[in-house]
């Protein structure tokens, strides 16, 4: 099938390898020249024979709602755009209701995969109507992995946003648990190779997964993580995941913990642990230590 693809950064760049190499057409627009096929989101519209579908893979907010709007103003009735950002779930219905006044139709699809999906395939959870997804069937069975499991019609539009969410707060949950297990290991004096441990722990165990093959990945590159500041940025997913579980009334302490402790990171002094000291002080006259 043809496809138009809109970004074609780290992700967007190596999905439209992976659809040539599954024998598809794939035009992509990139506000890049060097990395795009066609100069203007109109010549990727002009280009696509209709019904279309547009596979749109831009920064999650302002980025993906004006493209979704210029799409909107080129894109034709029976057409359907995909957005396979890392968008906020809630945005998705609102896409779909902008875009269906115009007939065209809207996919919502969470990607997982990283650098590494071109070559092992990206993980694809979906939502929206069984019509929609079927013209989109194609670019989805490209992408995914080898085997049995890997993609998912998660359910109507906004599910595949919401599962890739719910994803991305339990690697926040996973991350976090090796992190504050491998700090533990490097503290003592008994344990003489980390780095080997983990290593070891990749087969046989309960808790062998892909973030502790990287992690060991990692550690073969820097050791003892000498080379880097601790100090961990984030890009929404896990605050939407806390968000939604107050608004769910779900307890979700792991991940509401791991979002907290990358705050911590961005913190030289903690202002907190400031009043913590003050108030021991204060009641106490426990010693504190002064700038
Ligand atoms: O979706 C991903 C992995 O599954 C992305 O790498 C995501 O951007 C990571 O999120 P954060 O920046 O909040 O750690």
């Amino acid at each position: 099938m043809e496809l138009g693809l809109v970004g074609l950064g780290k992700m967007g760049g190596n999905m439209r390898e992976r659809i040539r190499r599954a024998g598809h057409t794939v035009i992509g627009y990139d506000r890049n020249p060097d990395l795009a096929d066609v100069h203007s989101l109109r010549e990727l519209v002009d280009s696509l024979q209709a019904p279309r579908v547009v596979w749109v893979m831009v920064p999650a907010g302002a980025a993906t709602q004006s493209t979704v709007d210029e799409l909107g103003e080129l894109l034709s009735p029976g057409d359907v755009v995909v957005d396979g950002g890392n968008s906020r779930w809630t945005d998705d219905e609102k896409h779909a209701d902008e875009l269906a006044a115009k007939g065209i139709g809207f996919v919502d699809c969470g990607v997982s995969g990283g650098v590494w999906g071109l070559a092992n395939g990206y993980a694809l959870m979906y939502g929206g109507s069984a019509e929609d997804v079927a013209r989109v069937q194609p670019v989805f069975d490209a992408l995914k992995p080898e085997g049995d499991f890997g993609s998912v019609h998660a359910g109507k539009v906004g599910a595949g946003h919401f599962a890739k969410m719910v994803h991305n707060g339990i690697e926040y949950a996973m991350m976090q648990a090796y992190a504050e297990g491998w700090e533990l290991l490097e503290k003592v004096d008994s344990v003489t190779d980390v780095r080997e441990v983990f290593r070891s722990w990749q087969e046989g165990t309960v808790i062998r997964s892909w973030l502790l093959d990287l992690a060991v990945n990692a550690l073969d590159e820097d050791e003892h993580l000498e080379r880097l500041r601790g100090f961990a940025q984030d890009s929404g997913e896990g605050r939407w995941t806390v968000e939604a579980a107050i608004d769910n009334a779900v307890p979700l302490p792991a991940i509401t913990a791991s979002l907290f402790a990358r705050f911590a990171s961005r913190q030289d002094d903690s202002p907190q642990m400031k009043m913590i000291a003050a108030l021991r002080n204060q009641f106490g006259g426990h010693a504190v230590e002064k700038n």
